[in-house]
């Protein structure tokens, strides 16, 4: 990692390899992190989030900052995330919920009607003060490691809320989105707010980039995508592009979605493992990429995992810039020693 004494000043992270493939610039290597680069699967992560609940610890400036850190010093990977989760801001404006073990977001009273919506308060950095204090430390401990920021889609998030839970089938929301669409549009436009704002709050303390993270989107049809999601996804990466950063967009199961998800806003977009990538380049035309390995292929001997890293990186080179991720999260019981292979493999094979 960069020490922030050595750099630091905008020009550095404005050049660095991330923020340049996310520009569609030619760069000295491709840059690589992990979704989920942060958690479980680091043994330094586990040990000091002991004891301590995950949203709370997202409100706790001093374990923001070190989780962030830890993978970015372990890897030397090219970007970091900053470590909070998409339910974090409707938290913060006091919605009942709770990210519970192993289970994931769960909303202590599920949104049914439009009175349940217009409860929710609009999300402003008022209510979010550690955010603040997080990102701002960050970009001073980072130098020129650039640190991404980012929220959930409406539609992502709008499954928590409705749902009350994790969902396979998002049943609820789309009983919703199909058949009370006053209360669909309703709840959407705010979920768009408080992402648009969440992320204004995180451009505004030092982040350079943002990735609008719409994780279940897949689960609907390309018409139904372009009509009752994608306004809401263009409303947010609308307002992110007036802040002046990239803007990356990512979903799971999205094959079919990409160019929709590319032309609601996306500089760069997220393909997962299931497309090739070079289908993903053709289908979100023009724009960078962000994938796309299998997140299991750590289970795989390192040589099986890295011919197939070399095999993304180059599909990789038909994109105006492509950065190297996986096609979703890290998995929790994935090794970090192989992390650390697949980065110092992705920077020597692609700086050949
Ligand atoms: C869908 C979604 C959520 N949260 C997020 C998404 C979109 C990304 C994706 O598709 O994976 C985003 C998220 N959540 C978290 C991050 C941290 C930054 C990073 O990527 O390193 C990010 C970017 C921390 C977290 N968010 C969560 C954890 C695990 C909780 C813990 O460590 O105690 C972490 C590190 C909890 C969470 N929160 C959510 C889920 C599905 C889970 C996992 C449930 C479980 O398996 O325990 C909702």
């Amino acid at each position: 990692m960069t020490s922030p004494a050595s750099t630091g000043h905008p020009t550095d992270l404005q050049d660095s390899a991330f923020l340049r493939a996310a520009r569609g610039e030619s760069v000295p290597h491709t840059p690589v992190w992990f979704m989920r680069q942060a958690g479980r699967s680091l043994p330094e992560y586990r040990k000091v989030r002991e004891g301590v609940a995950m949203l709370d610890s997202c409100m706790r400036p001093e374990l923001v900052v070190e989780i962030t850190l830890q993978p970015v010093r372990r890897y030397g990977v090219d970007a970091a995330i900053f470590f909070s989760d998409i339910v974090l801001p409707l938290k913060a404006v006091g919605v009942d919920l709770d990210i519970v073990p192993g289970v994931g977001p769960v909303v202590a009273k599920p949104v049914e009607t439009l009175a349940d919506v217009e409860a929710i308060p609009d999300l402003d950095a008022s209510h979010v003060p550690f955010i603040t204090e997080s990102v701002q430390t960050l970009v001073r401990e980072l130098g020129g490691t650039p640190l991404i920021g980012f929220a959930g889609a409406p539609f992502t998030v709008a499954s928590y809320l409705v749902e009350g839970g994790p969902s396979k089938e998002h049943a609820k929301t789309k009983a919703m989105m199909f058949g009370a669409p006053d209360v669909w549009d309703a709840l959407m436009r705010k979920i768009a707010s408080i992402s648009a704002a969440y992320l204004g709050v995180q451009v505004a303390a030092g982040a350079s980039a943002v990735q609008l993270f719409d994780s279940w989107a897949g689960a609907t049809s390309p018409d139904d995508y372009r009509r009752y999601v994608m306004p809401y996804s263009s409303q947010v990466l609308a307002a992110a592009g007036g802040l002046g950063v990239p803007r990356i967009h990512f979903g799971v199961g999205t094959g079919e979605l990409l160019g929709l998800m590319g032309e609601a806003g996306a500089d760069v977009v997220g393909v997962d493992w299931r497309v090739p990538l070079a289908d993903g380049i053709a289908r979100v035309g023009g724009r960078a990429v962000q994938g796309n390995l299998d997140p299991s292929l750590v289970f795989a001997p390192t040589e099986v995992m890295l011919a197939r890293a070399d095999e993304v990186l180059a599909a990789g080179r038909a994109a105006p810039g492509h950065i190297f991720n996986l096609g979703h999260g890290v998995l929790p019981s994935t090794d970090p020693d192989q992390l650390a292979r697949l980065t110092d493999h992705v920077h020597e094979a692609s700086a050949r």
